[in-house]
């Protein structure tokens, strides 16, 4: 049999082939999955994407396009009306393309601190989660390359953190194109240094401070799980097979009575027609945090009552499958300057954008290959503030930031026009938590989404705080005669309930959901996947994708979803040496 290739449909797939593993979702975890489990030529393996290749998509691998990427290449999701939002509907964007999310995502790289990951391993009973053991894995999925501009980087980051033996493989690196206010970001440090102390590199553990922003980019282009793990050299291997424009519906058991019941069939849309498709080992499901806890309550696998309301018979009785939502609640807040020199200018100006696209295309440098961003800031909550009267907590530790502020060389996230620079604001810490649920038992119909943003008055509170530095932030005499006045409706905020109102108005998601196919320790009643992520109380099924994670780390989640996947395949492959 021939295998080996890229299909476009499922019908293109011979017939006859049979596989070892089928994983379910060709986005990040799911490529970084398929890539390693496929480097043992015993094992064959089929991936099955529901979107399209990434292969010559320019609106991915420009840098700065990220935020604009077209809608066929996003499931187009959105919540529902969230409640502490005024009823708010907002976008949910998942990546629909080969390499998932890391093909569309905002490339910003930060791992978390070394607490999110030891929180993992003591909640989970598995101290193979613990930062000592994950970091490892961090670096073996990263593959640190200079920037598009191959400055001089010393000092800017910490190479004992970092995999410069080109033996890893999505790439890493600092900015390739200097921004005109970097010299006043680094400045702020000297003169606030209580909250922003200079950081040679958030990606060591011990995230605190203000340093240099570090992405999935390399040659100044973006790089995904699919540029890096689903490369030409891999997906010419003849035991790997990558199906495109597929979607699982379901996964079937394939047992019934006696022992824990085996889910090692999948079923899946092939033109207009349901088929099957078995694993001989695992189905592996890689849907990501919305799509594969609709995959399981589709599947029957949920909570058997909430399930036989909407007419679906459950084959496993895991009240968890879609609970635990947790996601980054972010806001931004932007100023005029005193400068044209700012991304708008370039996005706004079809000449412009084409000359920068023109050098891009020419040699990969210019302003396109950064996202306008080159510094990330961490900070915590004072420990003596009021919150922590009413609320605990809800850092892993106190090396673990409760905010990230992202300073923004344009309008970004605030969607104003003119000539701006802008905060990104995001909680870290949420306490709040959502759900994914059903609309019927058609597999089609679309989940219901409700991340409950701000239910919980930490987040408000936390969101608030954030704003309130930013303020502190852009008045410090560094931007003086370059920051102008505040923009928008952030220009109105005179008191505290003005705040509030403000966060209200204009948070939104930070596209960060995790904790829907949760892990829990081994012989937990609640949970989704035991620490080895395998299908709590069944056979033959594992998740591996940022589902798995019980808390969102205090950082963006391509990172820890690249170290998971990477620990997740050496599980498999030891469960399977033969
Ligand atoms: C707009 C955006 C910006 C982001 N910015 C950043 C950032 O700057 N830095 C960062 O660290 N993180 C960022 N993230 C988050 C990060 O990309 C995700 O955490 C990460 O990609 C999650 O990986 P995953 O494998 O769980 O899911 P995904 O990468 O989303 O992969 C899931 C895959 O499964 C496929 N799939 C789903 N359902 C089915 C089905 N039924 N059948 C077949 N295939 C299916 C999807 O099409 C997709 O390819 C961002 C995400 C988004 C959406």
């Amino acid at each position: 049999f021939c295998y080996g290739a890229l299909r476009q449909s499922f019908s293109e797939l011979p017939s006859g082939l049979s596989f070892d593993f089928v994983v379910v979702g060709g986005g990040l975890a799911g490529s970084v999955v398929s890539s390693r489990l496929s480097e043992n030529s015993r094992f064959n393996v089929l991936v099955i994407e529901a979107g399209p290749t990434n292969a010559g998509v320019i609106d991915s691998e420009v840098p700065l396009f990220d935020l604009d990427i077209p809608s066929r290449f996003d499931w187009n999701f959105t919540t529902v009306p969230q409640t502490a939002l005024g009823g708010r509907v907002m976008p949910y964007p998942r990546g629909f393309m080969l390499g998932g999310s890391s093909s569309v995502n905002g490339m910003v790289y930060t791992r978390g601190s070394s607490a999110d990951f030891d929180r993992f391993a003591r909640f989970t009973g598995d101290s193979g989660w613990a930062w000592k053991n994950i970091l490892p894995y961090f670096l073996k999925s990263e593959k640190w390359v200079p920037p598009a501009d191959h400055h001089n980087t010393v000092g800017q980051f910490d190479p004992t953190f970092h995999n410069l033996k080109g033996t890893g493989m999505t790439s890493v690196s600092l900015p390739g194109f200097q921004l005109p206010i970097d010299g006043r970001v680094l400045q702020s440090t000297k003169e606030f240094p209580k909250e922003f102390p200079f950081t040679l590199d958030y990606n060591d553990g011990t995230p605190l401070g203000l340093g240099y922003l570090q992405s999935t980019i390399g040659n100044g282009t973006r790089s995904s799980a699919a540029t890096a793990y689903l490369n030409p050299s891999v997906l010419a291997r003849p035991n790997l097979e990558v199906v495109l424009n597929t979607r699982v519906t379901r996964v079937l058991s394939n047992s019934s009575g006696g022992k824990a019941k085996s889910f090692r069939r999948v079923e899946l849309l092939s033109g207009t027609r349901m088929v099957t498709i078995n694993a001989a080992k695992e189905v592996i499901l890689s849907s990501g945090s919305v799509m594969t806890p609709h995959i399981l309550l589709n599947s029957g696998i949920g909570d058997k009552h909430e399930l036989a309301q909407i007419g679906i018979s459950s084959t496993l009785d895991l009240p968890s499958v879609g609970k635990n939502l947790s996601d980054h609640p972010m806001v931004a807040v932007g100023y005029f300057v005193n400068s044209s020199d700012t991304v708008d200018t370039i996005l706004n100006s079809p000449t412009l954008t084409a000359r920068f696209f023109a050098q891009w295309e020419a040699n990969h440098t210019g302003p396109m290959v950064n996202i306008g961003v080159d510094h990330l800031s961490y900070s915590r909550i004072p420990a003596n503030s009021p919150i922590f009267e009413n609320f605990s907590d809800p850092s892993p530790g106190q090396n673990s930031p409760h905010f990230e502020f992202a300073i923004a060389n344009g309008a970004g996230f605030t969607g104003l026009s003119g000539n701006l620079i802008s905060g990104v604001l995001a909680a870290l810490t949420p306490v709040s938590r959502g759900t994914i649920t059903l609309k019927s038992s058609n597999p089609l119909d679309p989940p219901i989404i409700d991340p409950m943003f701000l239910t919980s008055g930490f987040d408000v509170f936390a969101l608030k705080e954030i704003i309130k530095t930013a303020k502190q932030f852009f008045t410090l005499p560094t931007w003086k005669g370059y920051v102008l006045e505040p923009a928008g409706a952030f220009a109105n905020i005179t008191t505290e309930e003005d705040l509030e109102q403000y966060v209200i108005d204009n948070a939104g998601s930070a596209f960060h959901p995790v904790g829907t196919s949760s892990m829990s320790p081994r012989n937990a009643n609640f949970g989704v996947v035991n620490p080895d992520l395998m299908l709590k109380g069944a056979q033959g099924l594992r998740i591996v994708d940022a589902s798995v994670m019980p808390f969102v780390p205090a950082a963006h989640t391509q990172a820890s979803t690249y170290a998971i996947a990477e620990r997740a395949s050496d599980l498999i492959k030891a469960d399977w040496q033969q």
